[in-house]
């Protein structure tokens, strides 16, 4: 058996520090929902069943709204500091519980365990972030007219929040961490593939002292359209946060266009990274990795298309070759695994067509390129690929690094900008010239000069083009959830 498997008995199926903290239920109000009619949640390196969550409908989803509607009414005026306590002590329970989370994050999302300990860490800095941020929501006073005129900034009000698989606490801790900073209330929709990350999360939010209502959990599977449709039409919604994919966020936007509510969306990437003939190689070797293989390449600022100038191109591919080969794929909890399988079988399937494609079209592979079993993939590394394979228009979403040949800056660019999404780019190059002008020119809402990390609770984190809009993070991470509102004060005549 490995070594970080859990010691797993049957009252305690997923070896849980804290067994109560795997719930299997939705959370309203504060309670654990159960329903009669549930689906089934799996371990995507075994395919085996880890549990059940209830398959909430339309009824419950409206429940849920209306519960946050009520709760809203009181938190909204909740004092800063008190919001800043929740968020203070929420912070340290997610470090307190730190080993559930990541054994929850293995268990159902798969990615291997240095990846999933990093994950609850990042989680945790949102939260801290936010707590700092919560007694920082000030206003304007504009004094230019004969009126005194003031801007005030207002918790918008109940918000829907749609998370994705990939980062089951990243993602809830920093669309829930700024709902609460300043004092809006939500109903979050969890993924089917990773409920029980997201309802431990929302558990330690009650541990932390937050009402219930505030935070309410919906887990939903077969109702899922119907289910996302409510979210985003029912006009006791204020505001919608969504990070998933491009296709999705397009049915989102349309319905909550209906009522016109205020929208964040993170989608889709196909992020360009390029490695010019002046970078330090080293350096782009590290980033490449950094930015490629995180979560088995399941990150949406994952590199997807690796550019490389044919005069280091032989160099940078043997350097980055040697340092693949050390990777180990296999189940997330298998001491020394450094790659975890994909999420499920479509997501695997998807990266052979990749690479097949790839290699139809002249491409070699330099590592990997096994698929060890129906979700397992070997890291891989393929050099020789052409510019205008299917892994350039589509993001591969898995542990697949293509390098493309490039000669001049120009090519390049253009290369890079020709992609309908916009969410990170990246560059290696030691030319401060070239620096601030690759950096100016690449279309999207995040660069990274020589680094493969550009994700962190300080800086905002957004796209442009069909990669979304809407920032999370930094100090534009609360303007999400908040709105201005004018006062303007005249004096007697
Ligand atoms: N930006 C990100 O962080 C991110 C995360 C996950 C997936 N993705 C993208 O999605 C692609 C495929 O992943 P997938 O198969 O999970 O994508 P998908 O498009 O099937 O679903 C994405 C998310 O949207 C939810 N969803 C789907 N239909 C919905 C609806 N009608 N109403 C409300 N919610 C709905 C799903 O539960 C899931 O959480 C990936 O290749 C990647 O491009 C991006
Ligand atoms: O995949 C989505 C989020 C990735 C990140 O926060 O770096």
């Amino acid at each position: 058996m490995p070594t970080l498997f859990p010691n797993t008995t049957p009252e305690n199926p997923l070896g849980l520090d804290d067994p109560t903290l795997f719930i299997q239920a939705s959370i309203i109000n504060g309670e654990h929902i159960t329903r009669a009619a549930t689906f089934v949640v799996d371990d995507p390196a075994t395919g085996n069943s880890i549990g059940t969550c209830p398959d909430m409908g339309v009824d419950d989803v409206r429940t849920a709204i209306d519960t946050a509607h009520s709760a809203f009414q009181s938190f909204r005026a909740t004092p800063p500091l008190q919001r800043q306590a929740y968020l203070t002590k929420l912070h340290s329970l997610i470090l307190n519980n730190a080993d559930d989370l990541a054994r929850l994050i293995v268990w159902e999302n798969g990615k291997a365990w240095p990846d999933a300990v990093t994950e609850v860490a990042y989680a945790a800095s949102y939260v801290q972030w936010f707590a700092g941020e919560a007694v920082r929501q000030n206003g304007e006073v504009i004094a230019a007219t004969a009126n005194r005129s003031f801007v005030i900034k207002q918790p918008i009000g109940v918000c829907a929040l749609l998370v994705p698989w990939n980062f089951p606490i990243g993602m809830i801790a920093r669309k829930v961490a700024p709902a609460l900073a300043t004092g809006c209330t939500a109903v979050v929709k969890v993924p089917s593939e990773t409920p029980y990350t997201n309802l431990a999360f929302v558990e330690l939010v009650h541990r932390a002292g937050v009402p219930g209502g505030v935070v309410n959990v919906v887990t939903t599977h077969k109702h899922l359209v119907d289910v996302g449709k409510e979210l985003t039409t029912n006009t006791k919604i204020a505001k919608v946060s969504f990070t998933g994919s491009t296709r999705v966020g397009k049915i989102l936007a349309g319905q909550a266009s209906t009522t016109l509510k205020k929208l964040s969306l993170e989608l889709g990437g196909n992020a360009p990274l390029i490695v010019f003939e002046d970078a330090d190689i080293p350096t782009a070797v590290m980033g490449t990795l950094a930015s490629k293989f995180r979560g088995s390449g399941q990150t949406c600022v994952c590199a997807n298309r690796i550019y490389v100038h044919e005069s280091v191109y032989e160099a940078f591919a043997t350097a980055l070759a040697e340092k693949v080969k050390l990777f180990r794929a296999g189940p997330g909890f298998a001491d020394g695994v450094t790659h975890g399988p994909l999420i499920h079988k479509a997501a695997a399937d998807k990266v052979v067509q990749h690479i097949d494609d790839a290699v139809a079209r002249g491409a070699r592979v330099m590592a990997g390129g096994r698929k060890i079993s129906a979700t397992l993939l070997e890291p891989t590394l393929l050099v020789d690929v052409a510019p205008d394979c299917l892994l350039t228009t589509e993001e591969t979403f898995g542990p697949l690094a293509a390098l493309i040949r490039f000669s001049t800056e120009d090519e390049v660019l253009r290369l890079a900008n020709a992609s309908e999404v916009g969410l990170a780019g990246y560059f290696f190059s030691n030319d401060a010239d070239r620096i601030w002008r690759v950096a100016e020119v690449l279309q999207v809402g995040m660069v990274g000069a020589n680094t493969g990390v550009i994700s962190s609770a300080l800086v905002p984190f957004g796209g442009v083009k069909e990669s979304g809009y809407g920032k999370e993070g930094g100090r534009e991470g609360t303007d999400e959830y908040l709105v201005k509102k004018l006062v303007v004060m005249g004096s007697r005549v």
